[in-house]
């Protein structure tokens, strides 16, 4: 298979550099780190240990491949979705964090959109250099949920280059689900400088377990079957699996970067407000981190 990998910053070189291993691969990304695969391939470390040579370009128009995997930070998928629809692909899979990458790009693209959700750890450490940090998996499926011919020729082609990979029916249902997990474990380890198993107890689980139900409720009203119940286990499960995990947006936070707080809880806050929701705990941790983002701009 032809695939793009769109963002090939840390999951993007871990997911596309899996995918290397079988398929023809192009990495969009940035130099330093494009021009270094390009030239000297691409190394993927920590849980694995493997050299491959995939494609690699700082130039994201008029690309053409079967799929393109789209793994920009949220705030970065409307750029990308723009130049993405310079190209034609058969289909466009989101792994992003966060609630609203799969609608933006509908809005630009006209492939079949499907979403996913990534649980693998990856942290880009040099120019060429991918470390794993933790073993996941891949859920994809229809980005409204049902089957999905373009779902199954991906499932299958990550499968085939040893990905965990599960092809779902029910993705939004699981992209709710993974909001509920990264409201909850996301700001709260951001702004207390903790790793991810400090919400497992104390106030911190107080905390993230509120802001999942906060994020459960929401999600009914929107139509989605999301119990309080499994979004907290959904928390704690992940918590518990990534127990040392230094969460993507305390990464970010500790890096002085932008963060995705308003497509996660920013995104429960407002969605929340639609349909006349308070949801507090969302939006203190969303104020919380804003008002760093400020601070620090
Ligand atoms: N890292 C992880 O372990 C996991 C990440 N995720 C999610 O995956 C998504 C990506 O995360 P992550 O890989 O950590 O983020 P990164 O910032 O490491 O990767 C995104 C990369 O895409 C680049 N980029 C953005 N726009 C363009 C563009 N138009 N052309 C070329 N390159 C571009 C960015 O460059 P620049 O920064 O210079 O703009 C960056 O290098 C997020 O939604 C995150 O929450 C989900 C699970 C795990
Ligand atoms: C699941 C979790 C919280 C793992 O750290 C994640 O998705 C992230 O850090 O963004």
């Amino acid at each position: 298979m032809d695939i793009v990998v769109f963002g090939a910053g840390s999951l993007g070189s871990l997911v596309g550099g899996l995918l290397a291993r079988e398929h023809k691969v192009t990495l969009v990304g940035r130099d330093p780190h494009a021009t270094e695969v390009r030239e000297s391939g691409l190394r993927v470390g920590g849980e694995f240990d493997f050299r491959v040579h995939p494609n690699a370009t700082s130039d994201g128009n008029e690309l053409r491949a079967d799929c393109a995997i789209v793994t920009v930070k949220a705030f970065q998928t409307e750029a990308a979705a723009e130049q993405l629809a310079t190209g034609e692909f058969d289909a466009v899979l989101s792994l992003q964090n966060g609630m609203g990458n799969e609608e933006i790009l509908a809005e630009h693209l006209d492939s079949p959109i499907l979403a996913g959700t990534a649980s693998y750890g990856a942290v880009l450490t040099d120019p060429g250099t991918v470390e794993c940090t933790g073993i996941g998996e891949i859920v994809l499926g229809a980005r409204k949920g049902g089957g999905s011919e373009a779902a199954r020729r991906l499932g299958t082609a990550f499968t085939s280059a040893g990905i965990e990979t599960e092809i779902a029916a029910d993705m939004p249902r699981r992209l709710w689900e993974k909001l509920a997990v990264n409201a909850g474990i996301n700001p709260t380890t951001a702004l207390s400088r903790v790793e991810n198993g400090a919400v497992l107890s104390g106030e911190a689980n107080e905390i993230a377990a509120t802001a999942a139900r906060e994020t459960a409720r929401v999600a009914r009203a929107d139509g989605v079957e999301l119990t309080d119940e499994d979004a907290v286990s959904a928390v704690e499960t992940v918590a518990d699996a990534t127990v040392s995990n230094v969460s993507s947006m305390r990464q970010d936070v500790e890096s002085e970067r932008k963060t995705e707080i308003d497509a996660i809880n920013g995104y429960v806050v407002a969605r929340g407000g639609k349909h006349g929701i308070e949801t507090p705990v969302n939006r203190t941790l969303s104020g919380l981190v804003k008002t760093w983002e400020r601070e620090n701009e």
